[in-house]
């Protein structure tokens, strides 16, 4: 993603230790079987060596079959349990890393998210994450069984006849040269790939969450068009990278190639002259073919090394975006006298745009404070800065008598409650949504009584499983009952502070007069901060807060803003409210 932050050092994955932290046992005991894999194949060809032998001496060779086949199963059933134990344990710390990763992008602010996008962040939790493993796989199996075997090899062919030994070697040489010149050449292009494949998901689940408008707006196609472009990207940046992963085999087999015709070529005068004999020819040309399957290991581990590599990349990216700031040790002393929520010369700019400026009010411990204003005056952006979801630019914002910056984040939020805009529900179940938060349970009864207040109670009873059916999938809530919903929510909770953004844009006035009585009630013994577009919602609140753009125009009561502001006045004739028309 253009302007990712730089990796602070903390964030940097040291896979070694998130692989190995207490995990010691199993992966120490994958390495030994991995090793008596290595050491039985290595001793095949020996054994050979040893089974020729004996025929040209013209001895039983019963001893010699059975040595082989020994070596062989315990080569195969070892190899087997060091792949099972291993990618046991990388599966592990892929969960340890996945997990760490939510918890993290949770914390990380709003504004961090919207930019890496949501379909960006997802590709790095489940294809960067299973990318990533491939290292693990790679790095602690494939890499050191395979090096161990060509090593191994290596040094049996050099003492079984040097000569052979160098030819072999000059050839493999060759190719370990030019494969150290593509690596570099892989890891970038599988890194664009990675950042392709991001692009294709963050378009995909921008188009699933926008579908009804789509259809809508018979943009099928052209939707289509454009998340197929990107998979276009995807597939051209997976052309070339796998267009330089695709040299990798063939240069192990040219160099195999070159090997065994030097070693043909080279072995005629030397079996001829007396210095090599039949059986060392013949273990000298087994340990060369059984070297092609762990020299390929090698270099095609380097290569998948590199798609891995690419992956930790994007992923120590996200771990190294910085957290919301929380400082804040203890959750400070509240004052009986304080007030719920002060704005002291507020100003807030998102980047480079003020959007808020030396923005002043108090809401009391109790009642209702209503902000209202035109369309993008900043109205929300005041209830985020309670929520600390933004910092200010200028000027305190107090929560209970205290700076947001004082309050450790978990104990400032516990204070708040808060209904977005889009009256968000998580995924899961009508009860899971009502508790979302809670540290305590609350009996049924109760749930139920909150919805009966909010009129939802008939609606979720007959739901198929009432209280227990999840919402948003082949069971749904109409606009205004999640509104409800989420508005039961917060009644349950006990926070001081209420936080409600726009709570009747979805109500039928029947609705919306219940909730007027409900914000009353509230007010009662909480402090209700409520955006609210109808003023028909806020005309009895104790104060109003008249935002436009950006700034406080005038604070007071209905009644006295209608004798005092003309913009308060254009607002509400707008809406019908002024004199005659004024709702009860
Ligand atoms: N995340 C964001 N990044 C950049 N600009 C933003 C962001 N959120 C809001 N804005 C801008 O900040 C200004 C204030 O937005 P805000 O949502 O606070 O207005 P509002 O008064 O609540 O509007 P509305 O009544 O339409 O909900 C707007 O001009 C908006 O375009």
């Amino acid at each position: 993603m253009p302007g990712e932050p730089t990796v602070p050092p903390e964030a940097r994955l040291r896979l070694r230790r998130e692989f190995l932290e207490g995990r010691r046992i199993p992966v120490v005991s994958g390495l030994l079987l991995s090793l008596v894999a290595t050491t039985a194949s290595l001793s095949v060809p020996l054994a050979v060596y040893r089974l020729i032998s004996t025929m040209e001496n013209g001895e039983p060779i019963l001893g010699a079959i059975a040595l082989i086949t020994a070596l062989a199963l315990s080569s195969a059933v070892s190899s087997g349990l060091a792949t099972y134990l291993l990618s046991r344990v990388g599966e592990a710390a892929i969960l340890g890393l996945r997990t760490r990763m939510a918890a993290h992008v949770l914390r990380l602010p709003s504004d961090t998210v919207r930019r890496y996008g949501q379909g960006n962040l997802v590709a790095r939790m489940t294809s960067d994450t299973a990318q990533l493993r491939s290292v693990i796989d790679v790095g602690v199996t494939q890499i050191p069984a395979s090096a161990l075997m060509v090593l191994g090899g290596l040094t049996i062919m050099a003492l079984i006849d040097w000569a052979m030994f160098l030819i072999t070697a000059a050839a493999f040489g060759l190719v370990g040269i030019t494969l150290a010149c593509l690596v570099v050449g892989i890891r970038r292009s599988t890194s664009a790939q990675q950042e392709a494949i991001s692009q294709l998901a963050q378009k995909y689940v921008a188009a699933l969450a926008a579908l009804p408008i789509i259809k809508a707006h018979r943009a099928n196609t052209q939707i289509t068009d454009d998340i197929a472009q990107s998979a276009n990207h995807a597939k051209q940046a997976a052309v070339s990278a796998s267009r330089l992963q695709a040299l990798v085999s063939p240069l192990v087999e040219l160099g195999t190639q070159i090997a065994l015709v030097g070693i043909v070529a080279g072995s005629g005068a030397r079996l001829a002259s007396g210095s090599l004999t039949l059986p060392e020819f013949a273990a000298f040309l087994l340990y060369l073919l059984q070297m092609i399957a762990p020299i390929t290991g090698v270099a095609t581990g380097i290569s998948r090394m590199q798609i891995g590599l690419a992956a930790r990349n994007r992923i120590e990216h996200i771990l190294g975006s910085p957290e919301e700031p929380d400082t804040a040790h203890s959750a400070p002393q509240v004052e009986d006298s304080a007030p719920a929520v002060e704005f002291n010369g507020v100003s807030f700019a998102y980047e480079e745009r003020t959007v808020l400026r030396g923005v002043a009010f108090t809401a009391a411990r109790t009642g209702v404070t209503a902000i209202v204003g035109l369309s993008g005056a900043g109205k929300s952006t005041i209830l985020g800065l309670i929520e600390r979801f933004n910092t200010p630019a200028a000027g305190l914002v107090r929560v209970l008598g205290h700076d947001v910056r004082q309050w450790p984040l978990h104990d400032l939020r516990r204070c708040l409650v808060y209904v977005d805009q889009n009256f968000t529900l998580v995924e899961g179940t009508v009860r899971r949504n009502l508790l979302l938060g809670r540290e305590t349970s609350i009996d049924d009864t109760d749930l139920l009584a909150t919805l009966d207040e909010v009129g939802l109670r008939d609606a979720v009873q007959e739901l198929p499983d009432g209280l227990n059916t999840v919402i948003g999938r082949e069971t749904d809530l109409s606009g205004g009952q999640r509104q409800r919903l989420a508005l039961a929510r917060a009644m349950l909770s006990d926070a001081e502070v209420v936080l409600l953004d726009e709570p009747t844009s979805q109500l039928d006035s029947i609705n919306e007069e219940r909730l007027r009585d409900l914000v009353h009630t509230l007010a009662r013994t909480r402090a209700v901060v409520i955006v609210a577009h109808r003023i028909s919602t806020i005309q009895h609140a104790s104060q109003i807060v008249l935002v436009d753009d950006g700034a406080v125009s005038v604070i007071g009561t209905h009644e006295e803003l209608i004798a005092k502001s003309a913009d308060y006045r254009r607002l509400a004739k707008s809406q019908q409210l002024t004199g005659d028309f004024q709702l009860a």
